[in-house]
């Protein structure tokens, strides 16, 4: 899948099932977070679902993870949540040895980019609405400019503006997932949550 923006590479080699670094940012409530997708405008996503009730936010604080891209076919790291100190926290490990200057790809989870498409949907869709405002009050439209309208012919009337549907309120769902642990023990035995815990 092509994808403009940054990205994350490695910088030194990382051996199979190494610590690749850990998923930072701030920690909010289901609802919060809800709240924080609404109002960014902005196609890049970066909440990250840490389990049933909250999720990490690395939209304006966080660390150089927040730039790992999805890859469904070749990942070649995995999140997964650890629970350190009553803690859930999220940690990547290498799922193959890595060289330095490969980038960093992990899977987002089967729902992310289906929401992805909804927002694209989402914003032709407001821009219609806009174009249909400006046309009632006789100006020229963004299309009309690019020569293009990605309306379907049969789904507005040119005069009257559109109602946003509830499309826009699924943007809300697209959230990075993780894999969660089985059960609700400590991770300390785990080589990853030991090297969080030094690092913290
Ligand atoms: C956590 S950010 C990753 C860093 C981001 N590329 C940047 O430039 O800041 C997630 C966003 O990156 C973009 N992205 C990541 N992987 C992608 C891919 N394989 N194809 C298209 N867009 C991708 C999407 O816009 C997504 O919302």
């Amino acid at each position: 899948m092509p994808f403009d923006g940054n990205g994350l590479f490695a910088m030194e080699s990382i051996k199979k099932g190494g610590f690749v670094g850990e998923y930072t940012g701030e920690v909010v409530p289901e609802k919060e977070a809800d709240r924080r997708v609404a109002n960014y405008d902005s196609s890049l996503s970066f909440l990250f679902e840490i389990n049933a009730t909250h999720e990490i936010d690395s939209t304006q604080y966080g660390n150089k993870t927040r730039y790992l891209n999805h890859s469904k076919l070749e990942p070649n790291c995995e999140p997964k949540v650890l629970l350190v100190n009553g803690m859930h926290r999220i940690a990547f490990r290498a799922l193959e040895d890595i060289e330095p200057g490969q980038e960093l790809l992990f899977n987002y989870g089967e729902t992310f980019f289906q929401f992805e498409a909804v927002e694209r949907q989402g914003a032709a869709e407001r821009r219609l609405i806009k174009d249909n405002l400006r046309r009632l009050k006789g100006t020229r439209t963004e299309s009309d400019l690019e020569g293009e309208d990605e309306t379907p012919s049969d789904s507005h009337d040119d005069r009257r503006p559109e109602i946003p549907t509830k499309r826009f309120l699924r943007l809300q769902s697209r959230r990075i997932r993780a894999m969660v642990p089985d059960s609700d023990e400590e991770s300390s035995d785990d080589p990853v949550a030991a090297q969080i815990q030094r690092e913290s």
